[in-house]
């Protein structure tokens, strides 16, 4: 469904993402993983069309769409969230929902049934006409999911959605991804909780430096010796020159 193919970006002399290829399949929950810095929003933003990229192409459902817009790719039907909650302050959940459910559903009223649905779907039923300002994190994070989903995607990008949760919420927001998933939804998204990586992706790539060093199940991917390096640093004692995949 996705296809990144030997994607760069630099920023002036900064590699930020380095001949990174990645394919995400349909129906797939695949997590981007690696250390502060390693290119994984670069790569996102790719991906979601904030910019383009210096080299490289990304395909979905084999279409380039390196380039597009974000607006384009949503119409295309991959949907984007963002790492810090996009909520409008003026706005109650269910109006903020319905700015997503317009991009296909030009009447009100279908917008507004399809919000509702959206918002019972990820467990903001309740507070559909409460302001967005009195939401607590775990609701603002429910509420991109929400807004995404509202543009009906069949992908969506799920940036960070775990920051700042407790262990309860993160767990629901799992049960989320998977509910959605079931649905028919394909998932890849950018986490820094890897507990939560772990239990419900079944694929994770790993980005260090920019570059991809590993790609495969997620019990492979934590054992490989190139990441816990990536995220550990070489092991005591060791030159670091002579740590194959070392952090140096
Ligand atoms: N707009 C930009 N201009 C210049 N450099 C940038 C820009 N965006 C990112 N970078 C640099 O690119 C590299 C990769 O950053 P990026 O934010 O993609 O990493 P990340 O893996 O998402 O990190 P984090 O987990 O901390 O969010 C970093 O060195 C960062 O400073």
């Amino acid at each position: 469904m996705l296809e990144i193919d030997t994607v760069t970006k630099r920023f002036g002399g900064l590699v930020a993402v380095d001949a990174v290829s990645l394919t995400v399949n349909e129906g797939e929950i695949v997590g981007l993983i690696g250390p502060n810095g390693a290119g994984k929003t670069t790569l996102y933003n790719v991906i979601a069309g904030t910019f383009p990229p210096t080299e490289g192409t990304v395909r979905f459902n084999g279409r380039r769409i390196e380039g597009m817009r974000a607006d384009e790719t949503c119409t295309l039907g991959l949907a984007r969230t963002f790492q810090i909650p996009h909520v409008f302050a003026s706005m109650t959940v269910g109006e903020s929902i319905q700015v997503g459910a317009f991009l296909h559903r030009r009447r009100r009223s279908a917008a507004r049934a399809l919000s509702l649905e959206v918002a019972a779907a990820v467990g903001l039923g309740e507070r559909f006409d409460t302001p967005t300002t009195a939401l607590t994190t775990a609701e603002r994070k429910r509420l991109e999911v929400a807004r995404t989903l509202a543009t009906e995607p069949q992908m969506i990008l799920l940036d960070e959605v775990m920051a700042g949760l407790n262990h309860t919420e993160v767990n629901l927001m799992l049960d989320l991804v998977r509910t959605l998933r079931d649905r028919g939804l394909t998932v890849l998204f950018v986490e820094h909780n890897l507990s939560a990586v772990m239990k419900i992706c079944d694929r994770v790539a790993v980005l260090d430096h920019g570059a991809k060093i590993a790609d495969g199940l997620p019990e492979e991917v934590m054992e490989n010796p190139e990441v816990v390096a990536a995220y550990l640093g070489p092991p005591a004692g060791r030159d670091v020159a002579e740590t194959e995949g070392g952090n140096a």
